[in-house]
């Protein structure tokens, strides 16, 4: 199945004199993982709510399968496939797991308005066998029946994760997924993410963890002051100047 491409072009936010996000094309393909890096102040997580809807650009638009999106809310793109996760996890604290898995799955269009129709009050079979399905590709299984608020922070990420995976999206807006996942989590979720975009969906990831990045994506871009420096393979970006300039001073390249 043929999913939609996200593409942001000439993007630009500011922020009174600082602009925050400074005339940035970026494009994340369908059945590829695409990473963002940069150092702290670089504009990433910016760049990533003018993508979700969260902030509107000053100017430049947002593309999602080449119909114009830029003035469109989160919530209304979530609905057309387009489905971020936060830096900190938001999900039902008092509901269980499965339950915070029933609101994702039924929050897309169909069943969404299905639901409002009552027409699945409980998830029709498609939705549970999805959720099944997403429990176990990440662990989760045993823990589909604890209240959510009662869970660790990787835990929390990975529901969330869930949770979006559960809407069956077209494009996935990841910021930082692994940060508070343990290495036997953060691996999982690496293997998680090729088979989601083996499926067709398009993932853009942005994490302080580079070696993650690097080793999980299709390409990268890096951004500096607001700007995209480098793009291309992470072989290619890894070996850029400017980004061994910048993450040799910080060490994580080294
Ligand atoms: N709401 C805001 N008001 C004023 N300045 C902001 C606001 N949001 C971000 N900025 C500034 O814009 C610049 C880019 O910030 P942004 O958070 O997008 O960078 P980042 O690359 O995500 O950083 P980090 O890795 O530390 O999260 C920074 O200088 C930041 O201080």
């Amino acid at each position: 199945m043929s999913r939609a491409e996200l593409t942001g072009r000439g993007l630009a936010r500011r922020y009174g004199g600082l602009t925050a996000v400074d005339n940035v094309d970026i494009t994340v393909a369908p059945g590829k993982v695409t990473g963002l890096i940069g150092p702290n102040g670089a504009g990433k997580s910016t760049l990533f709510s003018l993508l979700t809807g969260v902030e509107k650009p000053d100017s430049g638009k947002v593309f999602l399968g080449g119909r114009n999106i830029t003035r469109m809310h989160p919530d209304v793109r979530a609905r057309h496939g387009l489905v971020q996760t936060f830096q900190v996890p938001s999900l039902f604290t008092s509901m269980t797991v499965m339950d915070n898995l029933l609101v994702g799955a039924e929050n897309r269009r169909r069943d969404y308005i299905g639901g409002l129709l009552g027409r699945t009050p409980h998830g029709s079979t498609r939705t549970r066998r999805v959720m099944t399905r997403t429990l176990e590709s990440l662990n989760l299984t045993g823990i589909a029946d604890t209240t959510t608020g009662t869970l660790p922070t990787g835990a929390l990420r990975l529901v969330e994760l869930a949770r979006a995976l559960c809407t069956r999206p077209d494009v996935l807006l990841l910021d930082e997924p692994a940060s508070g996942l343990d290495g036997q989590e953060t691996e999982r979720l690496s293997g998680l993410l090729r088979r989601v975009a083996g499926e067709g969906v398009g993932i853009l990831l942005v994490d302080h963890d580079v070696e993650l990045v690097f080793s999980v994506t299709d390409q990268v871009y890096a951004m500096v002051g607001g700007r995209i420096v480098a793009e291309g393979t992470p072989a290619a970006v890894r070996e850029d100047p400017t980004v061994r300039a910048v993450y040799l001073a910080q060490g994580p390249l080294a």
